[in-house]
């Protein structure tokens, strides 16, 4: 078989239009942010800004890259949003996982450099997010009961887990007075599993976290997490040991309960 000029030339324009589309697809993929991962910071774009309390606000943030490792997270997991100026970063948990973009629930601190820096951000506008990273090593399926103790944005994890958990839920969420224990409602309509106690005007006392109706699972196959500020969960459990992630010894309001395990989050 001869190979002619017309032939070469149609082998020729052939290839250059492979090489043309694969070149426009790899610049293309080049150009695309990755998503979500664990080493480098990856942008989602802020799509919606819900007003929640005075000060809190949720934010649904849409990946710009890929969904991929945006799937089969555990509860409880957590990424870290950074403040690009100042080369600070913080930990944030999403109150749901495995989704096509994440919700947070996310407190300003007006002299806080990451939350302000959220905060100041609009819809439309973007943030930079890293991981997902496993929040604690705690196996949390060998329980057959959970109790949390909250205080503020300490419900987001608390949130997540409840929402990823088919055993029975009891929350004592701790609110400053005057101001509304956010996503409670949501979190009752959402999980027959879960019932909600709020403490607004008084300090939380023993009872509150063991006394609870209707409960035939014995506290020691019950599990019980503590989220909130250092000093909340000093109050409920005694303080986290200063390094690492150790939890130090179970002192405070639980220091003589018997739940199979007391977790400090
Ligand atoms: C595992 C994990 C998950 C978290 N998830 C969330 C979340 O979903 N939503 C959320 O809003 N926050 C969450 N946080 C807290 C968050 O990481 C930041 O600590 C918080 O947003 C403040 O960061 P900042 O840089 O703005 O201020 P910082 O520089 O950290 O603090 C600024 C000021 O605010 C005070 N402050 C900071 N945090 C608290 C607090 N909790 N209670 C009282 N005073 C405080 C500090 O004492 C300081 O005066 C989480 C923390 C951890 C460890």
């Amino acid at each position: 078989m001869s190979f002619s000029y017309k032939n070469f030339s149609k082998f020729l324009l052939g290839g250059l239009s492979v090489g043309c589309v694969g070149g426009y697809f790899a610049y293309k993929n080049q150009n695309k942010p990755i998503g979500l991962n664990t080493e480098v910071y990856s942008p989602f774009t802020i799509s919606q800004i819900t007003k929640v309390t005075p000060d809190a606000s949720i934010f649904t943030l849409t990946p710009q890259g890929s969904l991929e490792n945006m799937k089969n997270m555990d509860p409880i997991s957590k990424v870290t949003i950074r403040n690009p100026d100042m080369q600070v970063q913080r930990p944030y948990t999403p109150l749901y996982i495995n989704e096509d973009n994440f919700k947070f629930y996310i407190r300003n601190y007006e002299d806080g450099p990451v939350s302000s820096h959220i905060h100041s951000k609009k819809e439309g506008d973007t943030v930079e997010l890293r991981g997902p990273f496993k929040t604690t090593k705690l196996d949390h399926t060998k329980f057959s009961r959970i109790v949390g103790v909250v205080a503020g944005t300490g419900i987001a994890p608390i949130y997540q887990l409840a929402q990823n958990s088919k055993v029975p839920v009891d929350i004592v969420y701790c609110e400053r007075p005057g101001q509304e224990p956010a996503l409670k409602e949501q979190l009752e309509k959402e999980c027959p599993n879960v019932r909600v106690r709020t403490i607004q005007d008084r300090l939380i006392a023993a009872d509150d976290i063991l006394k609870w109706d209707g409960v035939d699972v014995p506290l020691s196959e019950t599990l019980c997490i503590i989220c909130g500020n250092p000093k909340f969960v000093a109050t409920v459990a005694g303080p986290k040991a200063e390094f690492g992630a150790k939890q130090g010894p179970v002192k405070g309001l639980l220091e003589d309960s018997s739940f199979g395990k007391v977790w400090k989050l």
